[in-house]
């Protein structure tokens, strides 16, 4: 059973442009998928619908086989936004407790200590989050999902703004997250993260899924993840 399954999405935010359109694809339990697309193309829309933050307008979304609205659906998947908005008033530590009890996980406060000190954020554990900076904030986000191991993880863009040694830790820990059998769907723009961490790739323009294939099979057809991307765009057929 995949993980994640998407049948027909539709979504207009007006009723009168259409941003996604029958949008359909599975995430399978233990695999790393990348979501491309122009600015614009639907990505965070289709994002959101995924994690009924929208409703949907059309088509159907099931998390871990339960239908995406019900508590256990909401259990198995956890969203890392695009922005950096945590909550100002705790400690790194006291959003790692909250997040563990929303998603009734055992809280280990010696690992999650543990992985902010990996991250380079050992002194901060305690400090209110307020007074982070923009990228120790994207970071907590991201040891808060290494901590919750959820059966799928949805990150929006949010490895921008995290430095590189911070990134190549973030690569490691979501191989292992994939080797336990967790899945990650990664939305981004860097071509060369997704060659070199994801199985598949998803490709979204204007709203319409127009790729949904292994990444090796991409590469070798298209030369680069980038190649593909640019001859799509630059294609005659270029929806208006
Ligand atoms: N709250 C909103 N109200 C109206 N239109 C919106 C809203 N949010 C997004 N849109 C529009 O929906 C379309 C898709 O936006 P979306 O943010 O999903 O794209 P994206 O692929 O995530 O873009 P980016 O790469 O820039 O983050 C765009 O035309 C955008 O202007």
């Amino acid at each position: 059973m995949p993980v994640l399954e998407a049948k027909g999405i539709t979504y207009s935010y007006d009723g009168f442009v259409t941003v996604l359109e029958d949008v359909c694809f599975d995430i399978n339990a233990g695999e790393i998928v990348g979501l491309l697309g122009p600015n614009g193309s639907g990505k965070s829309t289709l994002i959101k619908t995924v994690f009924d933050l929208l409703e949907l307008q059309g088509g159907s979304v099931r998390l871990d086989g339960h239908e995406h609205s019900s508590p256990a659906a909401k259990s198995a998947a956890m969203y890392l936004a695009s922005n950096d908005y945590l909550p100002q008033f705790l400690t790194g530590r006291e959003y790692v407790d909250m997040l563990a009890r929303l998603y009734d996980v055992e809280a280990d406060p010696e690992a999650a200590a543990r992985l902010f000190e990996m991250f380079s954020m050992g002194g901060r554990y305690h400090d209110l989050i307020e007074d982070y900076s923009h990228g120790m904030r994207k970071k907590t986000q991201l040891v808060s999902a290494l901590l919750m191991r959820r059966p799928l993880t949805i990150i929006d863009e949010t490895l921008n703004g995290i430095d590189i040694e911070a990134l190549h830790l973030t690569e490691r820990e979501l191989t292992r997250l994939r080797d336990e059998g967790r899945s990650v769907v990664l939305c981004t723009h860097d071509f060369a993260l997704l060659e070199r961490l994801a199985d598949r790739v998803l490709f979204l323009d204007h709203g319409l899924l127009v790729a949904d294939a292994d990444t090796a099979v991409l590469v070798e057809e298209h030369g680069s993840l980038a190649d593909l991307v640019f001859g799509h765009l630059d294609a005659e057929h270029r929806r208006p």
